[in-house]
């Protein structure tokens, strides 16, 4: 097949939201842009992952609440789930979110767009599924990812299925597998048994979310289980479609006896992979990490030295939706600029999972701390007695934080428990300020609120760094319960 050839300053593969923060910033110094797209216009943001995915835990939370009428001294009976009405809300709101990024998609000049696959001939070069050739004086990488997907899940045929699949139903199944109890896993297997789906989550290793803290995991795993089976260290020893569905043969724990249960879908949620390794990377003289992913440096979103960029999902650094934003205007910006590449810092690293109770990692990790052999101190908190939390009935959680025992200053923290999508925020917000965890606690903290816990998890830190003294055990004076 031989099409057209045509030369750009830029060519950007992937009209995803680091493709189009790139498309953003690279027009403001070139008109000359090939934006390329392969797949559907709308973004995994929009279309399959953030918005969908949020709208789907909405109503299962809102159901979940109503099982603690009871405990409040309110009478009546948790709601029916009405699977239609449920999956025809998601599609619809989720098809208003695509349609925002759609009407962005059409004011961008329409001929930078070009609908096609691209692959690299050479490091000037890319090839496109419609025949025609691109010559570029930059290039922007930003094709996202998609589900890693064991080959043994191929056994479950046409029962197989990924997030892509599940925004699109029309009813909510009887029965669903879930595979990986990473952010995906739990995030949709928690709220599938919300809604009255029957679920067991499949783990591996005993992970949980992001959480890299064996303490913080202990509880999720062991809150976790305490709402649905939860096999996070099983044996899955044959997966069979049959008549009915996919027949999961397991051990529940590496010691016990082998089941089998029958499901509608077997969901795979076992990590994604960067869409690197069917892009004609090898055609380019891009220097490549052990995983495949391009060499290249995060303040500026340069591979090497080269005149081509990485932003997004692709390069698997940070796969979350404000980073890829982040990225993606980054190297826009750098790829106008080139060969004149400046660095810019980049935010405080900062991840939420939308279970209940929510999960979210701050700054540096646990893992990350012990394995760089730095020095420091831990400070934590329970928020089972916490008192806005308890008057609320989310008393469920359990936060650590980690403090740099030579300079006093917060460095991260992972936690698991009620409005942590919010205390996360002020954690990554001090953190970015390089705040000392003294300067924090001057911050005003009002009485009575789930804000009052992390006072004392940042009291108990202050106390293991050897710079504040014993926090109160009941700090009556915090208001009561505090
Ligand atoms: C179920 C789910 C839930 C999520 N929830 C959250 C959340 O709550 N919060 C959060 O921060 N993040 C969340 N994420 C992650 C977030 O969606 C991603 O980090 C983000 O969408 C990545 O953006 P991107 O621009 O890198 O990739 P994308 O938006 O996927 O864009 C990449 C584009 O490149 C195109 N492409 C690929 N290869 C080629 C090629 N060779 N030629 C041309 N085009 C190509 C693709 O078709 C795609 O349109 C979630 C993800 C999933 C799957
Ligand atoms: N709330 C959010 O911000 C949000 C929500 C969803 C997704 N995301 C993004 O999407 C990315 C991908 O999510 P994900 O959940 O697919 O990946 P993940 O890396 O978070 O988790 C994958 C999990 O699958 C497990 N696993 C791997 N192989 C397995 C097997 N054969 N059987 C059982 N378990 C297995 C791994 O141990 C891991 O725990 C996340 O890292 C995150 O960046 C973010």
């Amino acid at each position: 097949m031989s099409g057209m050839s045509r030369h750009v300053d830029i060519a950007i593969i992937g009209t995803g939201t680091s493709g189009m923060g790139a498309y953003r910033e690279a027009r403001k110094s070139t008109d000359s842009i090939a934006l390329i797209e392969g797949g559907e216009y709308g973004t995994t943001c929009a279309r399959v992952g953030c918005m969908p995915s949020k709208l789907l835990i909405a109503p299962a939370e809102a159901r979940h609440r109503a099982e603690y009428f009871s405990k409040f001294g309110l009478k009546g009976t948790v709601p029916d789930v009405d699977g239609i009405a449920i999956m025809k809300r998601v599609r619809e709101e989720r098809d208003r979110f695509v349609g925002f990024v759609k009407e962005d998609i059409n004011d961008f000049d329409p001929k930078h767009k070009i609908q096609a696959y691209a692959e690299f001939v050479d490091d000037n070069t890319l090839t496109l599924s419609n025949g025609d050739l691109i010559t570029a004086g930059r290039i922007i990488i930003a094709t996202g990812s998609r589900p890693n997907i064991p080959a043994i899940f191929n056994e479950a045929e046409d029962r197989l299925i990924t997030n892509d699949d599940v925004f699109s139903w029309q009813d909510l199944p009887k029965s669903v597998a879930v595979f990986g109890a990473g952010v995906i896993g739990l995030e949709l297997g928690q709220t599938l048994h919300r809604l009255g789906v029957k679920v067991h989550l499949f783990g591996a290793r005993d992970a949980v979310g992001p959480l890299s803290d064996p303490e913080v995991r202990d509880y999720a795993l062991k809150t976790f289980k305490a709402e649905f089976p939860f096999h996070s260290n099983g044996q899955v020893n044959k997966i069979q479609r049959v008549e009915t569905g996919v027949q999961i043969t397991f051990k529940a724990t590496p010691d016990a006896e082998e089941q089998t249960e029958v499901f509608d879908y077997l969901l795979a949620a076992t990590g994604r992979r960067a869409n690197v390794d069917n892009i004609g990377l090898e055609n380019t003289t891009l220097k490549l990490s052990e995983r495949g992913i391009p060499v290249y440096n995060p303040l500026s979103m340069q591979c090497s030295d080269s005149h081509i960029f990485i932003a997004g999902d692709a390069n698997a650094d940070i796969p979350l939706l404000h980073e890829a934003s982040d990225e993606g205007r980054l190297a826009g910006e750098n790829a106008g600029r080139y060969p004149n590449v400046i660095h810019r810092s980049r935010k405080t690293v900062l991840g939420v999972v939308f279970s209940d109770p929510q999960i979210a990692t701050v700054g540096k990790s646990f893992n990350q701390l012990t394995e760089k052999g730095i020095d420091f101190a831990v400070g934590s908190v329970s928020f089972e007695n916490q008192g806005r939390s308890r008057v609320m009935l989310v008393n469920k959680g359990f936060m650590r934080l980690y403090g740099d025992t030579e300079t006093g200053a917060l460095l991260g923290g992972e936690m698991i428990g009620p409005s942590h999508e919010h205390l996360a925020h002020l954690l990554a917000w001090t953190i970015q300020m390089r705040m000392t965890v003294e300067d924090i606690l001057q911050m005003p903290f009002y009485h009575p609120v789930i804000e009052e816990g992390l006072r004392s998890a940042l009291r108990s830190l202050l106390q293991a760094m050897g710079r504040g003294p014993q926090p109160p055990l009941h700090c009556i004076d915090c208001g009561p319960g505090a």
